[in-house]
């Protein structure tokens, strides 16, 4: 695992638009798996910024999405789709056919992680997949439990979860209780995968996470067993880690 302590949020996402840049531009094809949250803006608007400037082609890159709120439509101002057309996809030369998210939509949810399962299988395994990490350790919205749930699944989420996201919903908007979640399972069948956190809030789970034991209460620990684990903290979230590096 490397861990690489940033100077704050700018230089995080700029490194973490770096690893994802290079990827496209060594594999023009490759599939990127990709996160949202707060935590990624600032590399996708890196990434774009060099798109503008000619210097990255995404006319041949697939991406694959983490998660989805069950129950969004995906021109939903809080879906992710929503979320990653406006911050991303509809900003540089992507295909919109190749992005991919869970239909939040579903009504049947086995027959969507069903589906889900078979894109990941016809894409390969993800060469490159950016994970944010929740207050809980949670990567995607596999959320802490007594298992590592290995495939694409309905979560109900948890409470602090649904709370951490409110605020990005208006004002008595309900934040909907369930997602779509990709499985720990693809997440570690990634070649590389990127880990970022930012802001004090996230220093402990960042110690607890790669410094704790590995078990499905904190999620990301299962993280510690791949062996190309790229992590990108800015001080504040890596100032519990200093003293262990
Ligand atoms: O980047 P944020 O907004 O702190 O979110 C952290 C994590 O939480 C989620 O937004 C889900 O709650 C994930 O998609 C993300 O990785």
């Amino acid at each position: 695992m490397k861990i690489i302590i940033a100077n704050d949020y700018e230089d995080m996402s700029r490194k973490a638009a770096n690893y994802l840049s290079a990827q496209v531009i060594m594999k023009p094809d490759a599939v990127l798996g990709l996160a949202t949250g707060e935590t990624p803006i600032g590399a996708y608007k890196q990434l774009v910024e060099w798109y503008n400037k000619g210097d990255i082609d995404f006319s041949q890159t697939s991406t694959i999405n983490l998660d989805e709120y069950k129950g969004l439509t995906g021109d939903h101002k809080q879906s992710y789709r929503y979320f990653m057309d406006t911050n991303l996809f509809d900003l540089i030369n992507i295909k919109k056919s190749n992005t991919y998210l869970p239909n939040g939509m579903a009504e049947d949810e086995e027959a969507e992680c069903a589906r889900y399962e078979g894109i990941m299988k016809q894409l390969g395994n993800i060469d490159m997949q950016l994970l944010g990490i929740g207050l809980n350790g949670h990567i995607g919205f596999n959320e802490p439990g007594e298992s590592f749930e290995k495939t694409t699944h309905c979560v109900q989420l948890t409470q602090s979860t649904i709370d951490a996201n409110q605020r990005l919903f208006d004002e008595g908007e309900a934040v909907p209780e369930k997602a779509f979640t990709m499985g720990i399972k693809s997440i570690m069948q990634s070649k590389h995968i990127l880990l970022i956190a930012n802001g004090e809030k996230k220093a402990q789970i960042i110690r607890d996470a790669f410094f704790g034991p590995v078990t499905p209460k904190v999620p990301a620990s299962i993280l510690q067993l791949h062996n190309n684990v790229t992590v990108i903290v800015d001080k504040e979230a890596g100032k519990l880690i200093k003293d262990v590096l």
